[in-house]
């Protein structure tokens, strides 16, 4: 098959890439040149050969994905400005209205440019469990008949997202997606910005890779809204994913006070639908821990090493931490080499 990925060179397209591609289907990205994606496509190029190929363009310019939809089948839709931890470096809720541009407009573009098409094609779009807003005062988990409660710009432009398509004529499903954190992990501050008590499920990018491609071929996902989660086994509070990571590459957890107490819309999902369609649940956090250390390699001798400085540097950044010194026992904790 010929798979169209807009957004394809962050973090959720380069995992479906890999397992696209491991399926047997070509893959053209779609995605804005910037100085990071075209050294990004030169890596998977390399890898890949004649299976991928590239079609720098902007989502909010009509013209450009009119041209990127020649003769593909299947167009997986990833473009997005995202609230954290966005590939863009820029954040869904600081700049709401560059957010919107991208986020919706662009989304109303592709779908007026497939509904033009002959024969309108086929479209998997990754939504999020934000929509579904602040629940952590309702029972667990959070199922896909549950009303939508969008508390951010983000999460709103993908209730308008997953409204215009489903109101399109297009074979459309939407993947609500859990949290899915970057191999490439940066700590930046927004990590301070989520109660350590939050419930949080984690789901492996490479799990949601593996579960895009899996649903380009499938005969029955389509007209469906998914909860792609990592399943039960995933379902943890902020502060055990937090301090798996944390605790992985050296750094340690921090204070609880450096942290938010305000609620975070995350929750745990019924995946048991998404699982018995897709089978794509293989990996837990533990897999991602190790992944995020084989990335870091050597530099995790440095982060162990100078780990009281990694510490006074990361709580300085918290906005929630508002002692004048850290605590020498705070920054040394866990120290050993
Ligand atoms: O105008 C733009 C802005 C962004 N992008 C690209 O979109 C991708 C976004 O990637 P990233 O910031 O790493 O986000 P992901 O973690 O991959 O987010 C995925 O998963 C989220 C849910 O967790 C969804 O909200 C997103 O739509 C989906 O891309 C990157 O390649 C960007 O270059 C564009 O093509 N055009």
């Amino acid at each position: 098959m010929r798979v169209l990925v807009t957004g394809a060179f962050g973090n959720i397209g380069q995992s479906a890439i890999y397992e696209l591609i491991n399926q047997g289907d070509k893959v053209r990205c779609f995605d804005i040149k910037t100085k990071k994606n075209v050294k990004i496509f030169k890596r998977l190029k390399k890898l890949y050969g004649d299976s991928i190929e590239v079609f720098w363009g902007n989502i909010t310019n009509i013209e450009d994905i009119k041209k990127a939809l020649e003769d593909q089948d299947v167009v997986v839709h990833l473009a997005f400005i995202i609230p954290k931890l966005s590939a863009t470096g820029l954040e869904s809720e600081n700049v709401p209205d560059i957010a919107y541009k991208v986020n919706v407009i662009g989304t109303k573009n592709l779908i007026k440019a497939m509904e033009e098409l002959p024969s309108p094609k086929k479209l998997i779009f990754t939504s999020s469990v934000h929509v579904f807003g602040l629940t952590q005062h309702l029972e667990p988990p959070r199922k896909v008949s549950d009303p939508v409660n969008p508390p951010e710009h983000y999460s709103r432009h993908k209730v308008e997202c997953e409204n215009l398509i489903k109101n399109s004529n297009l074979t459309w499903c939407i993947y609500r997606l859990a949290a899915s954190l970057p191999v490439n992990l940066k700590l930046d501050k927004g990590m301070f910005d989520v109660p350590l008590s939050n419930r949080m499920e984690y789901v492996h990018t490479k799990d949601v890779g593996y579960a895009i491609a899996k649903g380009v071929r499938s005969e029955d996902i389509w007209g469906r809204i998914l909860l792609i989660g990592g399943g039960p086994r995933c379902w943890y509070y902020y502060r055990d994913i937090l301090e798996k990571v944390l605790e992985g590459i050296g750094v340690g957890m921090l204070p609880e006070e450096a942290f938010s107490n305000v609620p975070f819309a995350t929750d745990w999902m019924d995946t048991t639908e998404s699982e018995e369609l897709l089978h794509y649940q293989r990996r837990t956090i533990e897999d991602y821990v190790e992944d995020v250390k084989r990335a870091l390699g050597y530099k995790i001798f440095f982060i162990k090493l100078f780990r009281p400085t990694v510490r006074y540097i990361l709580l300085k950044r918290s906005p929630y931490y508002n002692r004048k010194y850290v605590p020498l026992k705070v920054l040394w904790e866990g120290y050993r080499l």
